[in-house]
């Protein structure tokens, strides 16, 4: 009979943090992660970092997508990076399965990119980013995948995401509030924003942004910037 079988339950993933140190002995790059729901700004978020830092650290993208490459096809027609530095992994699923809880395909893609880095007078890699395709507001990255996480929302989705809370907005390293141009148009008050994110995540940060603006990603590079100097320095 086969309940007999010795594998009675399928074997559960468990994944714990990657070890920040490569075969070699030097630092690995900085994982960060950027979750968050439909539209709010993901990508465009990725691609105005890369053009940011790409002049100061060596950077690569993995991209999420259900069915498509569509993401890391926009950072290829935009060119913030060279096509070897974009791995796109199609999820098939719910996103944030990908990034939570089965994820090999992912951990896969950025240990390709850190290897193909890795050789000899082309690396290595100081920065990868992880962009899980748009999900809701309980989207998390698993800690074997990335070592720091970012939540997008935006003030078209309403100003009271914050309110509503969530995993993404109260435990995300850095909270990101897109797209504070269309405050005035969709009646949203960003200050009360500001307050409700505040009760939600205590010391945890903030950054609200405009991105079509110019410079407008500049808070979250600089939070990037302070991550990587912590990254550095533990491995001292
Ligand atoms: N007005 C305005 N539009 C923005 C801003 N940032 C992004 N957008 C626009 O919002 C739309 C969605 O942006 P994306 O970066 O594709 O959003 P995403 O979160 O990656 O989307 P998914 O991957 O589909 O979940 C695009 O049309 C962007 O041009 C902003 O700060 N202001």
């Amino acid at each position: 009979m086969h309940l007999d079988h010795q594998d009675t339950f399928p074997e559960r993933h468990t994944y714990s943090a990657a070890d920040p140190v490569r075969a070699d002995g030097r630092r690995r790059a900085l994982r960060i992660g950027l979750g968050g729901p439909v539209g709010t700004g993901k990508t465009a978020t990725v691609a105005a970092l890369c053009r940011a830092l790409r002049d100061e650290l060596s950077i690569a993208v993995v991209t999420n997508d259900i069915y498509t490459r569509e993401d890391a096809e926009f950072l290829l027609r935009e060119a913030v990076l060279p096509a070897e530095r974009i791995a796109a992994v199609e999820t098939g699923a719910c996103p944030h399965t990908a990034i939570r809880d089965d994820i090999s395909a992912n951990l896969e893609a950025v240990e390709d990119l850190e290897a193909a880095f890795s050789a000899e007078g082309v690396g290595p890699l100081d920065l990868v980013l992880v962009e899980s395709g748009g999900d809701n507001l309980t989207a998390t990255f698993s800690k074997g995948l990335v070592d720091a996480q970012i939540f997008v929302i935006d003030v078209a989705g309403g100003d009271d995401i914050p309110r509503k809370g969530g995993p993404g907005v109260t435990t995300a390293d850095l909270l990101v509030i897109n797209k504070t141009d269309l405050a005035p148009y969709v009646g949203v008050d960003l200050e009360g924003m500001a307050r409700d994110a505040r009760a939600q995540r205590g010391e945890l940060p903030v950054a609200f942004t405009a991105l079509k603006a110019e410079n407008g990603v500049k808070p979250v590079a600089d939070w990037v910037r302070h991550q990587l100097a912590h990254w550095t320095a533990d491995a001292a």
